[in-house]
């Protein structure tokens, strides 16, 4: 399943805020390795006590991470449980959750591409293995480079990893899924289990929020406003750049089966040519 870590092998340091029923704390971890000791960069999120009883669900989203390796896929070192606390033990990523970044920072439109292509790759992974992640969010997008824009090139080009699902939507219960619109999948808030299909309109929500700048999705609509959002088919407002609003309509299509394959989602990604206008405007050759 996943490697257990001993409570006094972590270093707990400062809290980083809060994911969905868990708190996040910067930490390390230290191992011992013939008589050396080498501590880890780590981050240590911790189940909230309300849901304990969500622990084997917490634990089961460890787990998946631990069993498949990806360059996009986030390291979970390990859990451990401590009195009443359990307790996940990450790699430490460098710049933190995506829809956080985009609020802070501007970023040219090849960067926001870059990080969809790397989104759509990711996803053609788990697609070909048959593994449904279940939580694709800007939120659970963690920026391990390019979070810095004034480095150099190669270090300013961003570079995700996803971050562990969460506790699963049949642990969660109906209002706090409705919460999730609009990135879960109308036919998972039917029948409350993920489809392989799901993903896909996940990634087009992602889509949106990352070509929005962070901007949340629906905000303002309560859960009922929500619920009506999907009963009447309704779709996100689009975006300027035309090619993207329709990869992202097609993406969240309501009926599963015609949504896009993550192959044909990359040749899209790949077609896509940034608008001239973002190239005259970054080399200043068109008057402000
Ligand atoms: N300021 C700042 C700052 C905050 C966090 C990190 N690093 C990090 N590493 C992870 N492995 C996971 C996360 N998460 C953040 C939200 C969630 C919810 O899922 N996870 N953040 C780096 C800088």
């Amino acid at each position: 399943q996943f490697h257990m870590i001993k409570h006094e092998d972590l270093i707990w340091k400062e809290s980083l805020g809060q994911g969905s029923f868990t708190q996040i704390y910067r930490g390390g971890k230290v191992d011992r390795q013939d008589g050396e000791t080498h501590t880890t960069d780590v981050l240590l999120k911790v189940l909230d006590v309300e849901h304990k009883n969500s622990w084997e669900s917490f634990f089961e989203a460890a787990s998946f991470m631990s069993q498949i390796s990806h360059t996009h896929l986030l390291m979970v070192y390990g859990v451990s449980v401590h009195k009443s606390k359990n307790i996940m033990v990450q790699e430490f990523v460098k710049y933190g959750a995506l829809d956080l970044y985009l609020k802070r920072s501007s970023v040219s439109l090849s960067w926001k591409l870059d990080v969809a292509k790397q989104l759509a790759c990711t996803l053609n992974f788990l697609e070909e293995k048959n593994i449904v992640h279940g939580n694709i969010c800007a939120k659970n997008l963690l920026l391990a480079r390019g979070g810095d824009p004034n480095s150099e090139n190669s270090e300013n080009s961003p570079f995700i990893k996803l971050s562990d699902p969460g506790i699963s939507m049949a642990m969660l219960g109906k209002e706090v899924v409705l919460d999730r619109i609009p990135w879960v999948a109308p036919e998972v808030l039917e029948k409350l289990e993920l489809g392989q299909q799901c993903d896909k309109w996940s990634f087009g929500t992602t889509l949106w929020e990352i070509f929005n700048g962070g901007e949340i999705p629906l905000q303002r609509l309560d859960p009922k406003q929500k619920q009506r959002f999907y009963d009447q088919r309704s779709q996100l407002p689009c975006l300027e750049w035309a090619e993207l609003a329709d990869l992202i309509s097609q993406c969240m299509q309501y009926q599963a089966e015609l949504r896009p394959s993550s192959r044909s989602i990359i040749r899209h990604l790949n077609g896509l040519i940034t608008p001239d206008y973002e190239v005259l405007h970054a080399s200043g050759s068109v008057p402000e």
